[in-house]
């Protein structure tokens, strides 16, 4: 009895604990299928691996247009948790920026977790780069904010399944040309639709950011004579385009008062929102930032407002359309031809949007959906 008792009160802490334990990690676990379902998801590849300290997600939203292409990110996170919704949200997005420009493939994206004590890049890139090849060509990494060319090379030693390598070993090199190229067609899409006009020139354009996408999108501008104001936080920027291509400098806050066409976003997220929108005197908005409204409901404001935005993902997808090109063998002629049909998918956009009123962003969303569901349905 005493044995039994003895039995019953060892066991019973211990029984405890397994149930809290069990408690706990049946809650986890209701938390990540949690976010998973939020997310529409698709599947997740986690790594750790000991030598090298990896700790890294790769998630895959979407294959069913093709193996799942987007870059890596390897920046400080809060914790595991951060990183994992990140990778999420980042595939999620590139799966329908990748179908709504034609590419053959899905959505991916990957995080590794900046290891918080001393590390070997060349190791941790390389250990990323073996976890990319166990994925058998499923997921195809490239750079994202915090990795760069030399990562990516570290990462072709150990995996085809990578993208912007460098241009001797046949990479696509810097995105942004191709990405202002397709902002340039996105905008004249918008300018025939909304005004009516063939040609840029003489259309006001207001950039609001001249980095590495707003700078080439000037250059692109100013050869087809458009007016060009900028405005940057960094004022050698300005001046450059000021220098080169003749554009106005403008007060970083006024860039969204600007009695212009087109405001271009082409500097951070979240440029549209209810402090900007309001003062807005374009009656286009058509930029390369991502996530420019800060809200869903503000593609509904700039509607209502008869402001036709160009919804992010759309217009700025001519640097996914370049790496995409390296997948297949790269062509710069190609990528270019691919490009220049964003503005195809911009007016049909608007064209859309007009006819059954409702707002741009939500129309892009459609035939993203559309497109995924014809394939589902074995019709693509
Ligand atoms: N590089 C690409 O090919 C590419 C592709 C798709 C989307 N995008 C998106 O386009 C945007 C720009 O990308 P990038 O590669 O040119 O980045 P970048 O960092 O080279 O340029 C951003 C510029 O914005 C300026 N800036 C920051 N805050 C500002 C503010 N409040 N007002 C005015 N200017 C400000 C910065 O000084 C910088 O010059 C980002 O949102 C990026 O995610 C870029």
């Amino acid at each position: 009895m005493s044995h039994e008792h003895s039995d019953a009160t060892s066991q019973s802490p211990d029984r405890d604990r397994q149930g809290a334990l069990a408690h706990a990690t049946r809650s986890k676990a209701m938390h990540l299928f949690g976010h998973l379902k939020a997310y529409d998801y698709g599947e997740v590849h986690f790594k750790f691996d000991k030598a090298s300290g990896l700790k890294a997600i790769i998630a895959i939203h979407d294959s069913r247009l093709g193996p799942a292409l987007g870059g890596c990110r390897f920046i400080d996170y809060v914790n595991d948790e951060a990183a994992l919704i990140d990778a999420l949200r980042l595939a999620r997005g590139m799966t329908y920026k990748a179908a709504l420009a034609g590419l053959a493939h899905g959505g991916g994206k990957s995080v590794i977790v900046r290891p918080k004590e001393r590390f070997d890049r060349v190791a941790l890139f390389r250990a990323f780069g073996k976890f990319v090849d166990d994925l058998g060509g499923h997921y195809i990494t490239a750079e994202d904010s915090g990795t760069g060319l030399e990562d990516m090379e570290v990462i072709r030693t150990v995996t085809k399944s990578v993208t912007g390598v460098d241009v001797a070993n046949g990479g696509s090199g810097d995105p942004s040309p191709f990405t202002a190229l397709g902002v340039r067609r996105g905008i004249e899409a918008c300018v025939k639709f909304k005004l009516g006009r063939d040609s840029l020139a003489g259309v006001h354009v207001a950039v609001q950011g001249v980095g590495h996408v707003g700078y080439h999108l000037c250059k692109e501008l100013h050869a087809v004579g458009a007016t060009i104001s900028v405005a940057d936080v960094d004022p050698l920027k300005t001046e450059r385009a000021q220098r080169e291509f003749g554009a106005s400098v403008v007060p970083l806050d006024s860039i969204f008062e600007v009695d212009c066409d087109v405001l271009a976003p082409c500097a951070l997220g979240s440029a549209l929102n209810d402090t900007t929108i309001p003062r807005l005197r374009a009656t286009i908005v058509a930029g390369a930032a991502n996530n420019q409204l800060a809200e869903p409901r503000h593609g509904d404001d700039l509607y209502a407002r008869d402001i036709l935005y160009a919804p992010d993902y759309a217009i700025n997808a001519g640097g996914l359309v370049n790496v995409a090109q390296e997948v297949l063998g790269y062509d710069a002629k190609k990528a270019r031809e691919k490009t220049m049909t964003i503005y195809d998918t911009i007016y049909e956009i608007a064209d859309r949007s007009r006819k059954t009123d409702a707002p741009t962003y939500k129309i892009a969303d459609m035939m993203v959906e559309e497109k995924l569901a014809l394939v589902a349905e074995g019709r693509s």
